[in-house]
């Protein structure tokens, strides 16, 4: 018997709420989607019969990043997501993506919200769970007014949230805001870039790690371009020195201090550098075993060239986008690289989202 295609959406936003715009669709037939989307763009990119592994499935409920939109309207506070190609804003009673323990600060986010001065007319709410808790950071339209300070601290303390910001700047720490990535203890900063899961984070660093080259030695050298906080680079250390590149400053400030409280300095060594206008050069490559690449959703642009240039023979890219992926990867097909693996991960559960992992050789 073949599963049905569609289902009964579990969320009542479903259809107005541009988060999940697959909900509908049947999980067997989204992976089944999600693997032949992956496929179609390795054939694009020049891979004769491409074969990814199965999908893996990250479940809803699991997801640990939130990025709420928030709107004044007509005196009362909206906080949800966008409509799908709108900027309005769906006002959520619940998101089944989410984790309890952050669909449980909706409510208490919104009637925060509503209490602020510096809330003119639009707001955005990004809450990470980090092993700490739920770390919250309130960028406002207006300017926050002392009250508004002290309603986030008291927030943060009745939710027992290990900080609370404003945009980038803390107003309160209550506690040490970690997270550990694979042993490497990082200290976000507010904002921060993290996968949408513990799930998928793990099913990404584990396919990660299965394609790095077999004969590393711990003097071997990875290079690992858009590192962020060092969500990989803790896993890779354990393999080989890893030079980690990375545009953000805060990010990558976050990633060198935990490499240096945890004994990694000589393991790690980090960079600042914004790849779209300074790329690697292929000469700084030589010598990599291996290069690791995690680009935001656009891809690496002109960060390509010189990787193919350098002839480096093993490259592993984590691409949250298949479109730019089929690009990307073409360049290495024609430069005679083969497809080793490709791994789908479905960390979007209910929208056509795809996270994948693929690896190159020469
Ligand atoms: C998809 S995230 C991956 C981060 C990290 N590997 C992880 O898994 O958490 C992409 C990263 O690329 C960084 N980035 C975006 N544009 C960049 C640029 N032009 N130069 C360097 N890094 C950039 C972002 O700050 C972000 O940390």
């Amino acid at each position: 018997m073949t599963a049905p295609a569609t289902v009964v959406p579990v969320c009542r936003h479903f259809g107005v709420c541009g988060g999940c715009s697959a909900q509908d669709v049947a999980p067997a037939a989204l992976a089944e989607a999600k693997h032949a989307r992956l496929a179609a763009a390795l054939a694009r990119a020049g891979f004769a019969d491409p074969h990814p592994a199965p999908v893996v499935s990250i479940p809803m409920g699991t997801r640990r990043r939130a990025d709420f939109a928030v709107a004044r309207v007509a005196g009362a506070v909206r906080l949800g997501f966008h409509e799908t190609r709108s900027r309005t804003v769906v006002d959520i009673a619940e998101c089944p993506l989410l984790r309890p323990e952050l669909e449980a600060l909706i409510d208490p986010l919104r009637a925060l919200l509503a209490r602020l001065q510096g809330l003119r007319k639009s707001a955005d709410v990004r809450v990470n769970l980090l092993d700490a808790g739920a770390d919250v950071s309130v960028a406002l339209d207006g300017e926050a007014t002392a009250a508004d300070r002290a309603r986030l601290v008291a927030f943060a303390q009745e939710h027992d949230l290990p900080r609370i910001s404003l945009g980038a700047e803390p107003v309160l720490i209550r506690r040490p805001p970690t997270l550990d990535c694979a042993g490497l203890v990082v200290l976000p900063p507010p904002a921060a870039f993290l996968q949408p899961s513990f799930e998928g984070e793990a099913a990404i660093r584990a396919a990660v790690l299965a394609g790095l080259p077999p004969k590393l030695t711990r003097k071997s050298r990875i290079v690992e371009l858009y590192a962020g906080i060092g969500t990989l680079t803790g896993a890779l250390a354990a393999h080989a020195r890893v030079h980690a590149v990375e545009g953000s400053a805060p990010a990558l400030a976050a990633l060198d201090e935990a490499a240096r409280t945890g004994g990694q300095a000589g393991r790690i060594d980090t960079e600042r550098r914004d790849l779209a206008r300074r790329p690697v050069t292929a000469k700084e490559l030589a010598g990599a075993a291996c290069v690791v690449l995690d680009p935001p959703f656009d891809g690496a642009g002109p960060q390509i060239a010189p990787l193919v240039e350098a002839k480096v023979q093993r490259i592993v890219y984590v691409s949250c986008n298949p479109e730019a992926l089929a690009r990307e990867a073409a360049p290495f097909a024609r430069a005679g690289y083969r497809l080793l693996a490709s791994t789908p991960i479905d960390q979007f559960p209910g929208s056509d989202h795809l996270e994948s992992v693929v690896v190159l050789g020469l």
